[in-house]
């Protein structure tokens, strides 16, 4: 299986409408890939607070009309990372939108684990209450989106799901770039699955962005990572890995607690 990350740059600079054109446009150079993989809220920024408001969306708005075109025009199964949803009822959701290579809507997933402690999005957002997996031909994928990943109880219910692959779209800063390099690793070994998982480039509301998207596999090892600035990664992934990682090395099976 093909999977391309990309790790697109927030520029406060830049127009959200012109990222979305960019972010479509990269999306369909990506052609030949099996599964590809945007960033949480690339098109307004993750610490961009004071803008999740105005830039809210319906759930079928303007950044899932323009990936829902570039699945389709590319062929591709694509994570098309998150948006600012704005529900009907009010309430603003950080929400992944994840479409099928026919560019329909396969999936959505609402952060459960909000960013901020005591502001930004903890206060902003509502939180999400379900957990998401999704079949593809190849494997079956689990979701979680930024600040889940410190939350490991979260991976294991979706490996106990049947999920063979996580992936993880994130805005995470710089200076805790150590920590996000850390848990991708730390996921994919105490679960024995590949790691997919893509940030963004750029400094946007004064905060620097980590980048260094990476994907692990269920060994633990570093396939592919990005560096701090816009990149693409694509990575060939051999999904017998993790049906053999896990045979030759069960430590799944000797779970005591939560069971
Ligand atoms: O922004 C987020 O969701 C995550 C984050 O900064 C962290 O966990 O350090």
């Amino acid at each position: 299986m093909r999977a391309s990350l990309i790790q697109i740059e927030v520029d406060p600079d830049e127009s959200v409408e012109s990222r979305r054109v960019r972010a479509g446009s990269l999306v369909r150079e990506q052609r030949g890939s099996d599964l590809v993989v945007l960033p949480e809220l690339w098109p307004v920024g993750a610490f961009a607070f004071e803008s999740f408001g105005t830039e809210a969306e319906p759930l079928e708005g303007p950044t899932f009309e323009a990936m829902s075109a570039a699945a389709l025009d590319a062929g591709v199964w694509l994570h098309a990372g998150s948006i600012v949803e704005r529900d009907p009822d009010g309430p603003l959701y950080n929400t992944s939108l994840i479409f099928s290579p026919d560019g329909e809507l396969a999936r959505t997933y609402r952060k459960i684990h909000r960013f901020g402690f005591d502001k930004g999005e903890a206060v902003l957002m509502s939180a999400g209450d379900e957990l998401v997996t999704l079949t593809l031909p190849e494997t079956k994928v689990g979701v979680a989106t930024c600040y889940d990943l410190r939350f490991p109880e979260l991976f294991r219910a979706l490996v106990d799901a049947g999920a063979q692959t996580l992936v993880i779209p994130a805005g995470w800063p710089a200076r805790r770039r150590a920590h996000w390099s850390l848990l991708a690793r730390a996921r994919a070994v105490e679960n024995q699955t590949y790691v997919l998982a893509c940030g963004t480039a750029g400094t946007h509301a004064g905060v620097e962005q980590a980048g260094y998207s990476v994907v692990v596999d269920p060994w633990g090892e570093v396939l592919a990572e990005a560096g701090a600035a816009e990149e693409v990664l694509t990575v060939d992934l051999d999904m017998a890995r993790v049906a053999k990682t896990r045979e030759e090395f069960p430590a799944l099976k000797d779970r005591v607690l939560g069971r």
